[in-house]
């Protein structure tokens, strides 16, 4: 069985959900697992000396969680599709299957066991302002208390970004700004044309 993996990364509000949702709905047989979903209770994450929660870290989130679920994936690509989010979708006789796993998040480039699992890498950026605009409209659980977005969160994107690409080479900058039909479609070519290369080799690996 051919799988390919695909990592959307991001800063908050990038956009990365919305690409994964839209690009997941046109790729047969894929899948998403979200590190959104992977955050540690509230009681567990500390407080800085200005009393702002540490979300934005990777010990925030239970990764040791997040690498399981993958690995199920990896396991059974296809039982994994059916339990998740239903039929599998044959393509045609003869042809070599390939199921796609896409994963989201903030801070998926910062962890190196899940990013070397990649086989492709795209990182939504938008500008800080608005970053900071569309954050302001949305409401995590707990909500974001007054000043988080200036005193933790941009902060803490920095810190990480810089982490990030001194660790990670192959990233694909996707600018967040871009209407989001266009960023499907680059994206979902792009993709389209590595599990076409793919599914015509009989060695399992994605070509270079
Ligand atoms: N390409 C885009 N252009 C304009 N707004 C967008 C675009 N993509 C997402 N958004 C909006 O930005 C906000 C954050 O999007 P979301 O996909 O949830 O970001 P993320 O998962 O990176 O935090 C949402 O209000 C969403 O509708
Ligand atoms: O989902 C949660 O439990 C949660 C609780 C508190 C905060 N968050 C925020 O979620 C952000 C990452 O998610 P996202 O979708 O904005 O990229 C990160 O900036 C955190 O500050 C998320």
């Amino acid at each position: 069985m051919k799988t390919l993996i695909i990592g959307i990364g991001g800063m908050t509000n990038g956009g990365k959900s919305t690409l994964s949702k839209a690009l997941q709905k046109r790729l047969p047989n894929s899948c998403i697992i979200s590190q959104d979903t992977f955050f540690k209770d509230d009681s567990l994450v500390p407080v800085d000396s200005h009393g702002f929660k540490q979300y934005d870290l990777l010990s925030a989130l239970h990764m040791d969680r997040m690498m399981e679920e993958v690995e199920t994936w990896q396991d059974d690509p296809r039982a994994f599709k059916v339990s998740h989010n239903g039929v599998v979708q044959l393509l045609s006789e003869g042809v070599d299957q390939v199921y796609v796993l896409i994963i989201e998040g903030f801070l998926i480039f910062n962890y190196r066991p899940l990013n070397e699992l990649m086989n492709k890498k795209y990182f939504l950026q938008i500008p800080y302002e608005t970053c900071k605009q569309r954050r302001s409209s949305r409401v995590y659980t707990p909500p974001d208390p007054p000043g988080y977005f200036d005193g933790h969160v941009w902060p803490m994107y920095l810190k990480n970004r810089k982490e990030m690409e001194e660790m990670v080479t192959d990233l694909v900058l996707l600018d967040g700004l871009t209407e989001r039909d266009k960023l499907l479609s680059s994206v979902l070519e792009d993709v389209t044309a590595d599990i076409e290369a793919f599914s015509d080799r009989d060695d399992g690996n994605l070509p270079a």
